[in-house]
């Protein structure tokens, strides 16, 4: 049998009210009681629909939901409360009346909102990096800033690590020391050879997760690697999405063999740093947080601004000046990767 939810007095508030709505709208439809509603997880989504999964003791079911018009959104991730639908005779069809309150929330730039939620309830971003060409510790900086900022725990990956030679491995790790002394974990994979993945599978278990990182990182290859009946498309442009305008990106959430699951939609590994402002940048660099606000100037570029707390930690070797720099970089650089229609801070 079915647990039964139990409500919170917001979410009892919002029963009532959909019900009242409902009444008022016809007598037709049925009127659901907190007692009715089945709790279950967003795992896919797509147009006007959400598949839901429910757990009832081994059984899993997925049912096709409406979405209540209530409700502002529902993205994949999302707790949910889903009534059965009465009008079908189908019996997983339903309809989401509750969405749950959020523990984490992943937006990205949506050309008519300025900001969409597109994956809910995430606990890890694993940041997907490829040893060759180039490492870009930039480009880690701005991912791990923009995890920061939604307060998700990010694991940084370096994919294609058979490419380098042992040199080239030794000065890799050196130069991500400062990470791992922040306190990120590292992880170094190959596809090719399967280097890692047992490392990486450990990470991910019984986390929710998504990927992210620039393309031909390798991701595709690595879910496919983690999830074998996935079907990533591997080495192909996925969407043109042109960031968002007319697209139904579809996210969908997985379940991995590890235990964890993983939630991936090309709207999902596109999160980027366009809608912070500099200080949240600087909140960011997690190193910094301790000086924040003891500069003598309270508009303190942290450049070459006179009693700046963080450059003079940089100077004294507390903080790594290669960050200092990159966050100079990211600063530099965040007006024009915003893109055009979204409104600057
Ligand atoms: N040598 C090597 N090549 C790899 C490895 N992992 C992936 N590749 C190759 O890198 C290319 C890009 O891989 P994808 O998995 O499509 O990369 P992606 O990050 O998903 O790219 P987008 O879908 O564009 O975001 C493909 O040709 C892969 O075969 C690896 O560990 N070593
Ligand atoms: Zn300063």
């Amino acid at each position: 049998m079915a647990k039964k939810p139990k409500l919170t007095h917001r979410q009892q508030r919002q029963v009532a009210a959909n019900r009242n709505k409902r009444l008022k709208n016809g007598p037709s439809e049925e009127a659901v009681n907190s007692a009715d509603l089945i709790e279950g997880r967003v795992v896919g989504r797509f147009g006007k629909h959400a598949d839901v999964e429910v757990r009832l003791a081994d059984n899993i079911d997925i049912f096709r939901c409406h979405i209540r018009r209530t409700i502002d959104s529902v993205v994949c991730g999302d707790d949910v409360l889903i009534s059965k639908d009465q009008h079908t005779k189908a019996t997983l069809n339903g309809v989401i009346e509750i969405v749950k309150d959020r523990r984490s929330m992943l937006s990205r730039p949506d050309y008519y909102d300025g900001v969409k939620p597109v994956a809910a309830n995430i606990d890890q971003i694993i940041i997907v990096s490829a040893v060759l060409p180039t490492v870009s510790l930039n480009i880690i900086d701005r991912y791990l800033v923009a995890c920061e900022h939604i307060n998700i725990h990010p694991v940084i990956v370096m994919n294609k690590v058979e490419l380098l030679n042992t040199e080239d491995e030794k000065q890799l790790h050196e130069s991500l020391e400062i990470y791992r002394q922040l306190g990120y974990s590292i992880i170094f994979t190959s596809c090719k050879t399967g280097q890692g993945l047992d490392d990486l599978n450990r990470h991910l278990s019984e986390k929710t997760n998504i990927f992210v990182g620039q393309s031909g990182v390798g991701k595709s290859s690595l879910i496919n690697q983690i999830l074998p009946d996935a079907d990533e498309v591997v080495g192909d442009i996925s969407e043109t999405s042109g960031l968002g305008q007319h697209t139904t990106t579809s996210a969908k959430l997985l379940h991995l063999p590890c235990g964890g699951d993983l939630i991936d939609s090309p709207g999902v590994r596109e999160f980027g740093l366009w809608h912070l402002t500099p200080e949240e940048v600087t909140w960011g660099f997690i190193e910094f947080r301790q000086y924040i606000g003891g500069c003598k100037f309270r508009d303190c570029k942290h450049l070459n601004d006179p009693g700046c707390m963080i450059r003079e930690a940089a100077e004294k070797g507390e903080i790594s000046q290669i960050r200092l720099d990159s966050y100079h970089k990211i600063l530099a650089t965040m007006e024009e990767q915003r893109p055009s229609y979204i409104p600057s801070n």
